[in-house]
């Protein structure tokens, strides 16, 4: 049933918002939280790798900068590639109306709206965090959305401000140069709050979590894709990826900066964001289409909701 629906929902976004053919999509939702694993040995990984900032009180604590000046300079390098679609950032606008699709179908169940309507994301706040030049901005804004999109890089913004002007369905985007945090000081706060390909490239993952979830409305969502740290993604991601088919620039992937899926579960939580539902994204070689899977070894995405505590009385 939800293969189903999510393949009507898949071919219906892929035609109002990319306007092209249609891959097959599978839409696995997560019926209990037996269904994601975590691990003892996250536990350890996650200590032994971002040590005791990783917060025990779930909330937004002394919020530090997410940037890694590294990291930074490799996108501004190849800022004006954004929208060339066989550019360095070819795989990211392949996969677009694949993780639309989940974003669409999730959102949706979250926020009890119908997927079917031409806007199903009306009446929705949505920030796009790290948005680059705006591959999935632009497309949420043609679902209905209210879109934020913020990213590091102040070359990013300037093309993601002219490319989104160029369209009167998505000149509406409010884009600014900033990290989360820095929204986070301001008391900014959205329904849904995504990052997507960003957490790899951020300085304390944990601390990134946090102020993903302190930008989260109550009762918000938080969706979150990146890559697992598996042999797989290692094969596939950088050697396969940067080397062979050199889709992306090399050095752009550390492979010690993926989060394995146990991982994310896990720092979303300890920020209270309890994921709700994942998918892996899969490549397939002779469509060149991706594709929604259950397998998560390469590369994933998750839909979180924000957890309210009630104040003891
Ligand atoms: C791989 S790109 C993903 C772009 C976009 N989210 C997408 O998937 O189409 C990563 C983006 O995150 C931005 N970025 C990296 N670190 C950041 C940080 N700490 N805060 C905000 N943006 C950041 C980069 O400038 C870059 O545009
Ligand atoms: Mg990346």
């Amino acid at each position: 049933m939800a293969y189903r629906s999510s393949q009507h929902l898949w071919r219906q976004t892929y035609r109002t918002v990319f306007r092209s053919t249609n891959p097959n999509v599978l839409c696995p939702r997560l019926k209990s939280k037996s269904q994601l694993p975590i691990y003892s040995a996250s536990t350890f990984v996650l200590q032994r790798f971002y040590g005791s900032k990783v917060g025990e009180s779930g909330a937004a604590t002394s919020v530090s900068s997410s940037l890694k000046q590294a990291e930074v300079a490799k996108f501004a390098a190849i800022a004006e590639t954004w929208w060339d679609i066989e550019g360095p950032f070819k795989p990211l606008h392949a996969m677009n109306p694949t993780r639309v699709s989940f974003i669409r179908s999730t959102l949706c169940r979250h926020f009890r709206k119908d997927p079917n309507c031409a806007r199903p994301l009306e009446g929705l706040k949505i920030i796009d965090v790290g948005c680059g030049g705006g591959i999935l901005s632009e497309p949420l804004a043609r679902l209905g959305a209210t879109v934020t999109g913020i990213d590091a890089v102040e070359k990013n913004i300037r093309i993601a401000r002219l490319h989104a002007g160029l369209d009167p369905s998505t000149s509406s985007i409010e884009y600014s140069c900033a990290t989360a945090e820095q929204l986070v000081e301001l008391n900014r706060e959205f329904d849904a709050v995504i990052a997507l390909e960003v957490i790899e490239h951020v300085a304390n993952p944990s601390e990134f979590c946090q102020s993903l979830a302190a930008l989260t409305a109550a009762n918000g969502a938080t969706v979150i894709s990146t890559i697992n740290r598996s042999m797989r993604a290692y094969a596939a991601a950088i050697v396969a990826a940067e080397y062979i088919l050199r889709w992306l620039p090399r050095g752009t992937h550390q492979w010690s900066s993926f989060l394995t899926p146990e991982e994310l579960v896990l720092l979303l939580q300890r920020a209270s964001i309890s994921v709700q539902e994942m998918a892996g994204f899969v490549y397939n070689p002779l469509t060149g289409k991706w594709a929604l899977s259950d397998d998560v070894s390469v590369n994933f995405i998750a839909l979180g909701a924000k957890q309210i505590h009630r104040k003891a009385l």
